[in-house]
């Protein structure tokens, strides 16, 4: 239990947050590793936002408690805040450029003089904000740019943790392919240890290692890559045949049960809509 605490870079017990008689968390526990890629899925307006608001202090949870790298008191927690980047929607001066504005929340952040500008220009070149386009308005960015500037902001000054709510909302496939590979090297080369929330169930399935799935005010289910791979039928079979019925019999008949049909895998939505019942459509 104790490493299990020491290697939690955020941890939440039992978290209730009402808005007066909405209770939208209902007593959320969680864990994120250090050096996960934590994925935070549940459909729209399940409470991921607020869950984000909770760990981030925006917003005073009603009880529970939230610790923040080992943090044991309300002021360890404050402070452990600082370690945190986050791009919680776009926040952005639009008649300032990319760059300015990178370099104002630089500024905010306490990085100055020579390494405020490395700083900028490293941010700028990992987000991919370059060739003129760091020089141009916020306002005219195209919303892949406006999400590719509030990650920017989120990961100035390279933190520990970084917090990307729907990162990749209303992104095209390329945009949203980009996203997902930052995000990789964010873990992989820069060492932070990254929570990612999406209502579209496959965006993150290759991305993150491990998924809380948020429905009803409450984490219904933490699972892991590895758990999503137990779940596969350990044979599969493909047959050929143009009487799928005849086919079936004749495996049921011989004591085979038909565990899937038609579908290669179970995918995280599969789980998910097991879970929670539904379908995605
Ligand atoms: N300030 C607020 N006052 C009252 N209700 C709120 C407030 N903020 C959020 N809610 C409600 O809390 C619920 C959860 O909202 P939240 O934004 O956390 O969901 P979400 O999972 O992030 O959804 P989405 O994918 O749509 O952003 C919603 O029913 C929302 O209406």
């Amino acid at each position: 239990m104790g490493s299990e605490i020491s290697n939690a870079a955020i941890r939440l017990d039992n978290i209730v947050k009402s808005y007066g008689k909405h209770d939208v968390l209902k007593g959320v526990t969680m864990q994120v590793n250090k050096g996960d890629i934590y994925g935070l899925v549940g459909k729209n307006g399940a409470g991921k936002t607020t869950i984000f608001k909770m760990i981030l202090g925006l917003s005073e949870y009603t009880s529970g408690s939230v610790s923040i790298d080992g943090s044991q008191s309300r002021k360890e927690l404050f402070a452990n805040r600082s370690k945190i980047g986050f791009f919680v929607g776009s926040n952005f001066y639009g008649y300032l450029s990319g760059r300015a504005n990178l370099e104002y929340y630089a500024a905010a952040k306490g990085i100055k003089g020579k390494e405020l500008k490395q700083e900028v220009d490293r941010v700028l070149n990992v987000v991919g904000l370059t060739g003129g386009k760091e020089n141009q308005k916020a306002k005219g960015y195209s919303l892949g740019m406006k999400q590719r500037l509030g990650i920017g902001n989120a990961i100035l000054g390279n933190p520990d943790i970084l917090i990307l709510d729907e990162p990749t909302n209303g992104l095209d496939p390329q945009g949203i392919a980009d996203i997902r590979h930052m995000i990789r090297r964010f873990r992989d080369e820069f060492g932070m240890t990254v929570i990612v929330s999406s209502h579209i169930l496959g965006e993150l399935e290759n991305t993150a290692d491990r998924f809380g799935i948020v429905h009803n005010g409450v984490i219904a289910k933490e699972i892991t890559q590895d758990d999503l791979s137990a779940k596969r039928p350990e044979v599969e079979l493909t047959v050929s045949t143009d009487n799928l019925e005849r086919a079936k019999s004749i495996l049921a008949e011989n004591g085979i049960d038909i565990l899937k049909e038609g579908k290669e895998k179970v995918t995280l939505e599969d789980y998910y809509f097991e879970l929670i019942g539904g379908s995605a459509e």
